[in-house]
């Protein structure tokens, strides 16, 4: 279980995450446009930046965890050592018990079992990603966070990825700023997030067949949020822009009727 109790996070005097309150205990999306804080909560739920409130995971404050519960799939010693996708994956399996078989087995279905033998700093941008995420579902985690798990990777590669989030881990948070990629994930709660502040849950499902209106709309709305001062609802029916037609995640609260 996640629980975040009125968390602030700032940069310097910039307040960037805006006294968020939510309780997790299961699979979640995050979904945002680019700067809105999707990756800055991400990393304090991980542990790895300060913040103000507090975050619980199972009841304990997260900066109280040792590091030995915590898998991070940065992998920047990797890249200063020279490591190969081979020597992380037996370090992972040596030190944090990772199942070896089902990451190799991964990255087969993957088409992706030639990387074995290459070094982590030789591996394109999509080849990186898709092994941060086997690690982080092959790790036996309760609890895993994915940041961008889609990003650069090929649309055939997409879907089995995305069975596989839904399949490992008991809970966690998928953030992505892709609203195609919801509709792998339409029985997930979703969270929006705008400026800093956090909106939901809503069905992922209810989010993609609402449509945007302006305004605060009372009775007919799934979620009200607020963008620059001004009030957006999530509205049922095919009133105004629908927002599983929409590419991206920005045009959401401009397209207000
Ligand atoms: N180390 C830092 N120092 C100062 N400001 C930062 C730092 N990291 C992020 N920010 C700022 O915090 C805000 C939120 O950034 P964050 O990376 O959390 O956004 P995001 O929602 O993950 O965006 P994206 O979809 O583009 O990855 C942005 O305005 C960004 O410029």
């Amino acid at each position: 279980m996640i629980d975040l109790q009125n968390v602030s996070i700032y940069y310097g005097k910039g307040r960037i995450i805006k006294d968020v309150n939510m309780s997790i205990n299961s699979k979640v999306l995050l979904l945002g446009p680019n700067g809105s804080g999707k990756s800055t909560l991400l990393r304090a739920i991980a542990g790895i930046i300060p913040y103000k409130g507090h975050i619980l995971v199972d009841g304990k404050e997260v900066f109280s965890l040792k590091n030995e519960n915590i898998l991070s799939t940065n992998l920047p010693e990797a890249y200063v050592l020279g490591l190969t996708i081979n020597d992380v994956i037996y370090v992972y399996e040596e030190i944090k018990g990772i199942d070896k078989e089902l990451v190799i087995g991964m990255l087969d279905k993957m088409g992706l079992r030639s990387i074995l033998k290459k070094k982590v700093y030789q591996l394109s941008t999509g080849q990186s990603v898709i092994f941060r995420d086997v690690l982080a579902l092959a790790s036996g985690a309760k609890i895993i966070l994915l940041d961008e798990p889609f990003e650069n990777v090929d649309l055939g590669k997409r879907k089995l990825l995305a069975e596989w989030i839904k399949e490992y881990g008991k809970e966690g948070i998928i953030v992505t700023h892709e609203i195609d990629m919801v509709n792998y994930f339409k029985d997930l709660s979703t969270y929006l997030i705008f400026e800093g502040k956090i909106y939901g849950p809503i069905v992922a499902k209810d989010f993609l067949e609402s449509s945007i209106v302006e305004g605060s709309v009372t009775g007919n709305s799934l979620l009200t949020f607020e963008v620059a001062g001004k009030k957006f609802s999530l509205i049922r029916g095919n009133v105004g822009r629908r927002v599983e037609n929409l590419t991206s995640l920005d045009r959401l609260y401009t397209l207000g009727e």
